[in-house]
């Protein structure tokens, strides 16, 4: 297992992510009802600057790309920034993604072994969205960072030539399969985990399954946990898996054993969900979880001081008491998290500027925000 190097870092580990932005359009029967920032890139973006992590951030756009960001993209001025239509049936609403239809309707270049740095990284992210990492790409990653994490939407997603509807093809299939033993932790939603056999993919990484509202599921050679979820009123479930991954990662670098790290994946992951587009972290927010993170660390729980990599899969005491109080911190009311109180469904129009979010109320569905409350 690949894992072991991320564990002799500290807070000072720098990563790089790699992975475009996207334009991200919402449409519920039909209307369009939010247009944001996207691409996982962004979503992890806002996690690891929230919890203080350092990266260097390659992503590609095109001269249309209508957003600021922290970490400026390389513009390509003869490519169309990567768009995305999500489209979402009210008539078939699962609480997930399965009443969704993806498609890709444009595609900025690749990014390719030549636009990364030469230079030594700690960790890696291979985050695609739209097709753009290559295998090239990939096996270039894993030769200049110690472990790198992959979300696997980044490797099966193939586009329908016609309309570009995302579908998914087997991993065997996707030309990355032959570096899955020399990357440290390959993240799949359930979904995503039906294109790739678990049982053989955990022999040479770490496997960690999302499961939306249920939390999520880590896979190692020799042994498998559940991690608890976190209560959340969904409104978007767009860069939930996103959003886990950068709260992962952040755990793992600031020294947490991988149960707490993927308990702080499913922390990010839930304030994602309540949120249309990406998530607004409260800084008081932040600064509770920075401090449980610390507790954890005083408490012994340090993995940078073990040497024992198989250890740092099983919980530790007080992995529980994590949980409490990163649940606490969620409904702190000093602490101003943003749900929305309207889902998809039943939405004003949310247009996002710069990194500015506006609703722009439809007079039509005046009076009539639906509460998420209670929703599974
Ligand atoms: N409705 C929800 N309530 C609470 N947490 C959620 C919800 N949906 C997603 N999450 C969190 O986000 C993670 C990723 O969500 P999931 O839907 O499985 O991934 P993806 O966005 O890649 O499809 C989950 O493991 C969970 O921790
Ligand atoms: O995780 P998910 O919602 O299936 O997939 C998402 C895409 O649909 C979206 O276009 C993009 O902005 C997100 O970063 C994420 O990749």
């Amino acid at each position: 297992m690949v894992l072991e190097p991320i564990f002799s870092q500290n807070s000072t580990s720098r990563g790089l992510i790699v992975g475009n932005y996207c334009h991200d359009v919402l449409m519920r029967d039909g209307m369009v009802v939010a247009e944001t920032l996207g691409g996982a890139a962004s979503f992890i973006s806002v996690v690891l600057d929230g919890l203080s992590i350092p990266y260097n951030l390659i992503a590609k756009v095109g001269s249309d790309f209508a957003y600021a960001t922290n970490h400026i993209p390389i513009v390509i001025p003869t490519c169309k920034t990567t768009l995305f239509h999500a489209y979402f049936d009210s008539a078939i609403d699962t609480g997930g993604h399965q009443d969704r239809v993806l498609k890709r309707v444009f595609a900025c270049d690749p990014i390719r072994p030549s636009d990364l740095p030469e230079t030594g990284f700690d960790f890696g992210m291979a985050v695609g969205v739209g097709g753009e990492i290559l295998p090239e790409t990939l096996e270039q990653m894993v030769g200049i960072c110690n472990v790198v994490f992959v979300d696997v939407q980044a490797l099966i997603r193939v586009f329908d030539v016609v309309d570009g509807t995302v579908k998914l093809v087997g991993l065997k299939e996707s030309g990355f399969f032959h570096l899955l033993p020399r990357i440290g932790v390959l993240k799949a939603s359930a979904d995503e985990a039906l294109f790739f056999d678990v049982e053989e993919v955990r022999k040479w990484c770490c496997v960690v399954v999302t499961h939306g509202k249920d939390g999520c599921k880590v896979y190692w050679k020799d042994g498998e946990i559940e991690i608890a979820p976190f209560a959340a009123n969904q409104v978007d479930p767009t860069g939930a898996g996103d959003s886990f991954l950068g709260g992962l990662v952040s755990g793992l670098v600031h020294g947490l054993a991988v149960p707490d790290a993927a308990l702080l994946g499913n922390f990010f992951g839930s304030l994602t969900v309540g949120q249309v587009g990406l998530p607004r972290l409260d800084l008081k927010l932040l600064q509770i979880v920075k401090d449980e993170m610390q507790k954890r660390k005083m408490q012994g729980i340090v993995c940078n001081e073990r040497r024992d990599d198989e250890l740092n899969f099983w919980k530790h005491p007080g992995h529980e008491q994590f949980h409490t109080s990163l649940s606490a911190a969620k409904i702190t009311p000093a602490c101003h998290i943003q749900e929305c109180e309207w889902n998809l469904s039943s939405s004003p129009r949310v247009i996002e500027q710069g990194n500015k979010t506006n609703l722009l109320i439809n007079s039509a569905h005046e009076g009539s925000f639906q509460s998420v409350h209670g929703k599974p």
